[in-house]
């Protein structure tokens, strides 16, 4: 029996590059959506956020002198990408998906409508919310949560590189160690990078729980949906 009726699913865009330089690898999103569709067979409504990391950030075009916020639309811009790539794998894996778009390119995707989300997660369909929250200086992290609280997922999910919430990052430190759960409050104070401090707060004020888990470890998903032992926790 999975333990939700209803989640956002939250997949890191440069996750979706595998062993590759960038862009997205072919192995990568059919595994990716091979086991959203199993997850989907246990009757659970998912949602899901892509970032764009793997097409670009705004960070980076900032950081060599792009003005920000023009960055950021491109970064917003890369995340429809991906929607439209994980929306046709769908498709060809036999799924049915939807996705809506924060930022309006309606002769690409439709845009997102909430009523019109709710209807088609009530269908059963997968929605993919693209475009991040339409907004510059935000990241897909925080229009995951925002997309989460909309629609009433019971819970967040993170799917990244790491396996769970640090005590520090552990590309970084080695010695670092996973917590099995712990508080926004306590990911907010200790400044924990795994999620950005907006993400967190908003998680936090709408008291949407958070679960960090590994992308590349297979049926990790699956068993994150069935309430087992996997990643880590965040909680109000
Ligand atoms: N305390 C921490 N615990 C776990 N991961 C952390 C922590 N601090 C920083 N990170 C880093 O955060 C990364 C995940 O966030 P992010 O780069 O936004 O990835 P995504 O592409 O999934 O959005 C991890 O790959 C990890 O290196
Ligand atoms: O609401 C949003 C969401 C995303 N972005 C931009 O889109 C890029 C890609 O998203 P993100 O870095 O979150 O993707 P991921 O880390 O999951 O690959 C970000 O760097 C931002 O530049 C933005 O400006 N506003």
């Amino acid at each position: 029996m999975p333990a939700y009726k209803r989640i956002l699913l939250k997949l890191s865009g440069e996750a979706l590059m595998g062993d590759d330089a960038f862009g997205i690898n072919r192995a990568t999103i059919v595994r990716m959506v091979r086991e959203i569709r199993e997850v989907t067979a246990l009757g659970v409504e998912v949602a899901v956020v892509i970032g764009g990391g793997n097409i670009f950030r705004g960070v980076a075009g900032g950081s060599v002198g792009m003005d920000r916020a023009t960055a950021d639309y491109m970064g917003m811009l890369a995340t429809v990408m991906n929607s439209l790539a994980l929306a046709d794998t769908m498709r060809l894996e036999g799924m049915t998906a939807r996705v809506m778009s924060a930022i309006s390119i309606d002769q690409v995707v439709e845009p997102y409508v909430r009523p019109k989300a709710l209807q088609y997660l009530e269908e059963g369909k997968v929605v993919i919310f693209a475009g991040g929250t339409g907004n510059p200086f935000f990241t897909t992290d925080t229009a995951a949560a925002l997309r989460g609280a909309e629609v009433g997922a019971e819970i967040m999910l993170k799917a990244t590189k790491v396996d769970g919430v640090y005590t520090a990052d552990p590309k970084k430190d080695p010695s670092a160690t996973r917590y099995p759960s712990l508080t926004f409050d306590e990911a907010i104070i200790k400044n924990l990078a795994v999620l950005d401090a907006t993400a967190f707060a908003l998680c936090r004020d709408q008291k949407l729980p958070l679960k960090v888990f590994s992308i590349v470890k297979p049926g990790a998903l699956k068993r994150v949906v069935l309430g087992e032992d996997e990643g880590t926790l965040v909680h109000v």
